[in-house]
Order: C-alpha cells, then structure tokens, then sequence
C-alpha cells in the first residue's frame, strides 16, 4: 500500500505516533538498509522528542552487506543504537530485545529502585510506508496476541503482542510520511519501493538506476547485460541493454520503455545482487 500524503494525512499520522507515545518505553524505528537516510520520515526527531530509539535497518537481505556494517558504525558515532534485520526470514530480530533491556536499563533500574514491579518493555514500530512493519510485527507476533485494553490513559482498546517474556508491542505502527522535497530521495524511494513509480517518471527512475550501477556496480551491470565496455552516452548504454535482453518494438528497434521497466523491475528484485543506494558519507556531506 502506498498512500497519497498531504499535510491533513501528515498532521493526522503525527498526532497518532503522539498519542502512543505516552503508552511506550522505546520506538522502533524501521527504515530500508537500502536507503537508511531517505527511508526516514523526515520530522522524526521532533515527532519521538527524547523517547528512547532503536534503529531497524530492515531489508539487510536486499543490502550491501559491506555498506550495510558502515551504517551501523556511523549509528554507533552517532549514540545511536541500530541493528540490522531481515523480517521477512526473521533474521537479527532476537537481537531486538536484548538492545531495548540495554537502552532502557537506566528507566527500569530507576523504577525497581522505587519498588515498582518489575514489567515488559513497551514499545511501537514506526516506520515509512512499505519498509516491512507488518512484516516485522507478524514476525514477532507469531500467535501472542493478547488484548489488554485497560491500561490507565487508554480510552481505545490496544492490542499489545508478547514478544517472549520481556517485551510488549503495540499492534498497530505508526506510519509516517518520507521525504519529498529532494529529486534524488524520491527517486531511491521509487527505486525500492517505497512510492509509487506513477509518481515519478518511469525514465528518470531506471536513469537513475543506470547511472548508479554504472558508478557503484559496474562489474554486475556488464554481466547483467553482457556489456563489454560501458559506453559514455546514456542512449547507446539503453541500446544494448535493450537489445541484449530483446526488448524491441515490432520494427525491431529498442523499445525505451521496456527497457527502463526491466532495469527497474531487476534492480528492485534482486536481480543485480544486494545493493545500498547511499552511504553515511552521503549525509555528512550535507550536513
Ligand atoms: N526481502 C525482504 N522483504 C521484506 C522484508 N520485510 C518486508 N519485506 C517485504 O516488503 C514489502 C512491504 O512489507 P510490509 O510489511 O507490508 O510493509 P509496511 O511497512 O507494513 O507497509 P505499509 O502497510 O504500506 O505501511 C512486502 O512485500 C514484504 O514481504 C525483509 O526484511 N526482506
């Protein structure tokens, strides 16, 4: 599902993270390993304030595994604890409570020492459409649902799920918008999945993709495509893509447009290995 964002959506999708807030200990932030910048929402800081966070770099499997360690170092840098999973498989999600317990540690000891009884860490996933939260959340729910809808504060019913003994997940994540204002953003969350691609031009978005592998895969984009040197001019590139893999129209020309929906359908599915669109040193650039 991708839904239409304007600012009613925005202020509605905000005030509803808010409002859970006030039940949680932690937030689970998901965002894509592919794009771990451009799959977050962009207020997000100011939407969780000081609520302790744990970074989910959802969808490692799909990632460069190599970049995939260099964000988890820059989150370290940064104070931030992350971990990477793939909640499709399951894989690294027994990691998530034992980093709550330690981000949490201070709180539960403050409380044990003022003889509250000691209970399961509360938290909410939140994330960008399509990052995989009800993935995760089916994930970790296997079958221990349970309804408690009597907690002070609540006036809706919330359905928390067991995650083991130690951990409680509220049922429903929060969604949050990701970000627009940036061409290039736009185009990586095209790229994955995220948007879309009605959104954006079809063209613009394998262009893209073509120009990234070019720079950063080279080597899987020539195998691809049985590209023995990679021309300078974009069309000539297109030209043997297309007719490497027979993508032409009746007059047997290249047809552009099965061309650029083939490299994007490949580039999304795998078919060019694991791939990071962006690096920490991308961000630190801006900043
Ligand atoms: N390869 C891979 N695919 C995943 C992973 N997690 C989720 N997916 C896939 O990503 C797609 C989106 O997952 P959802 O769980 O529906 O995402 P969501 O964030 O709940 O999406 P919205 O309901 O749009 O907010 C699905 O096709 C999932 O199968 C993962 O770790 N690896």
């Amino acid at each position: 599902m991708t839904i239409q964002w304007f600012p009613g959506h925005m202020a509605k999708a905000r005030r509803e993270v808010t409002e859970k807030l006030k039940l949680i200990d932690i937030v689970f932030e998901l965002v894509d390993a592919r794009i771990p910048a451009s799959s977050r929402n962009p207020m997000i800081d100011e939407i969780i304030q000081h609520k302790p966070r744990l970074i989910l770099l959802n969808k490692a499997d799909m990632a460069d595994a190599a970049k995939t360690k260099q964000w988890l170092d820059y989150y370290a840098s940064q104070g931030n604890k992350a971990i990477a999973i793939n909640a499709h498989e399951g894989t690294g999600l027994t990691k998530i409570t034992s980093a709550s317990k330690e981000l949490l540690k201070e709180k539960f000891d403050r409380m044990k020492a003022k003889g509250i009884k000691p209970r399961a860490i509360r938290a909410m996933i939140v994330g960008i459409p399509n990052v995989g939260k009800s993935t995760l959340i089916n994930r970790l729910a296997k079958k221990n649902i349970a309804k408690t809808g009597n907690m002070p504060g609540v006036t809706k019913a919330q359905q928390w799920i067991k995650v083991g003994k130690e951990l409680e997940l509220l049922d429903t994540p929060g969604i949050l918008w990701p970000k627009f204002e940036d061409q290039e953003v736009g185009l990586k969350l095209a790229l994955t999945g995220a948007i879309k691609d009605t959104l954006l031009n079809l063209h613009d978005i394998s262009l893209y993709a073509i120009r990234f592998l070019e720079k950063q895969y080279p080597d899987r984009l020539q195998k691809r495509y049985g590209i023995n040197e990679i021309p300078e001019e974009i069309v000539e590139l297109f030209d043997q893509i297309g007719t490497f893999r027979g993508c032409l129209t009746s007059g047997a020309m290249v047809d552009y447009d099965k061309t650029a929906e083939l490299v994007v359908r490949e580039v999304r599915s795998e078919k060019m290995g694991p791939l990071t669109f962006e690096v920490p040193q991308d961000i630190q650039a801006e900043e």
